[in-house]
């Protein structure tokens, strides 16, 4: 639905041409919410203000729905911006008019009768959980709920793409959760594609399906998300990786769970993103006559299901073990290692 094509934008800055965005060549399926990560001055903005050409592209070809943007003349860009929503990190909120106000602007400017402007605005507001809050000035609202009038803002003339600029940098961990559960929310009822730029990992883990990393300008690694966690191969990906899940410390973890714990067979148990497999320890303990006994591990939650690793001690006779073994190896998609046999 979106297709990018040798997208590239040069700033020239005291004589010096800067390619913010480089040869940036990328495809984004429909519905879905797409995440771009990456640190301060890798060029995400840049990179999501050009898909509605806020910025200028260099060079390249950007196709939303059908329409080639970079090839549209002004008149037809304004009218091609209204299927195209944007948030950004610090509102962009005009701090004279109400919420009813601010959402109903862009309705305004695409000359949309009153009486229809009054009743959408309403179901906008109903959508993003403002209600009772209509008459209110942006300077009388919370982070999150002047983040909820952008949405509402962004969504007023039925856009097909939202794009989402560090939307939730400026927010507490806990609005950030609930602007994120309200991303969500809004894809799932409007099928409506989310691009969404941000520097912080939890952010991606959190609502996203698909990502991609960006360095220098340029895109250094994609896929799907689970893909990316368990599989990151750059080293920019590796650390926002360990943003997540902590330093990988896993051959001194391993040497110290076999010498602090005398007894049983311990496993580890890699955890790969399906959610069928969420309830595996308590379906072991009530299939098998063993105990299990969690010694150690740290398992996210991602949109395709948990993702990570648990150690577990096993204590039982030999044969129920292995009957447990097979239950794991060949009825879930759990990766099963014994790290410690008895013997
Ligand atoms: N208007 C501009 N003029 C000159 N250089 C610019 C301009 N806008 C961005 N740049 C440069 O382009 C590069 C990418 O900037 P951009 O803001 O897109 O990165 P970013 O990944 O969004 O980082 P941040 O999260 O810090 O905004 C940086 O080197 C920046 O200095």
């Amino acid at each position: 639905m979106i297709s990018i094509e040798g997208l590239r934008k040069v700033f020239r800055l005291n004589n010096d041409d800067i390619a913010a965005v480089d040869d940036l060549t990328l495809t984004i399926p429909d519905g879905e919410i797409f995440g771009v990560i990456g640190y301060s001055g890798a060029g995400k903005s840049t990179f999501v203000r050009l898909l509605n050409r806020l910025e200028e592209p260099s060079s390249g070809r950007i196709v939303i729905d059908d329409e080639e943007i970079t090839t549209l003349n002004s008149k037809q860009l304004r009218l091609a911006r209204q299927g195209i929503g944007m948030i950004f990190q610090h509102f962009n909120l005009l701090w004279s008019r109400t919420v009813e106000a601010n959402i109903a602007f862009p309705l305004e400017i695409a000359g949309v009768p009153k009486q229809e402007r009054q009743k959408r605005v309403q179901e906008l507001i109903d959508l993003v959980g403002l209600g009772g809050r209509e008459k209110a000035y942006p300077s009388q609202l919370s982070g999150g709920q002047k983040q909820r009038v952008g949405i509402a803002r962004a969504l007023a003339n039925n856009p097909k793409v939202l794009l989402c600029d560090e939307a939730t940098s400026a927010l507490d961990p806990e609005t950030t959760n609930a602007i994120l559960n309200l991303l969500v929310d809004i894809n799932k009822k409007l099928g409506l594609t989310i691009i969404l730029i941000t520097h912080e990992m939890h952010v991606i883990r959190k609502i996203c399906n698909q990502v991609a990393v960006m360095e220098q300008g340029r895109i250094v690694e994609q896929g799907n998300v689970l893909d990316v966690f368990t599989h990151p191969v750059q080293d920019v990906t590796k650390k926002f990786v360990q943003q997540i899940m902590g330093p990988s410390d896993e051959e001194d973890d391993i040497t110290n769970i076999i010498e602090n714990n005398a007894d049983g067979i311990i496993l580890k148990l890699q955890f790969l993103g399906e959610a069928t497999n969420q309830t595996l320890i308590s379906q072991l303990a009530k299939r098998f006559d063993i105990d299990l006994n969690i010694l150690q591990g740290k398992i996210t939650q991602t949109q395709a299901g948990g993702y990570g690793t648990l150690f577990v001690q096993v204590i039982g006779e030999q044969e129920e073990f292995d009957r447990a073994l097979s239950f794991i190896q060949e009825q879930t998609s759990v990766e099963v290692e014994v790290i410690r046999d008895v013997s």
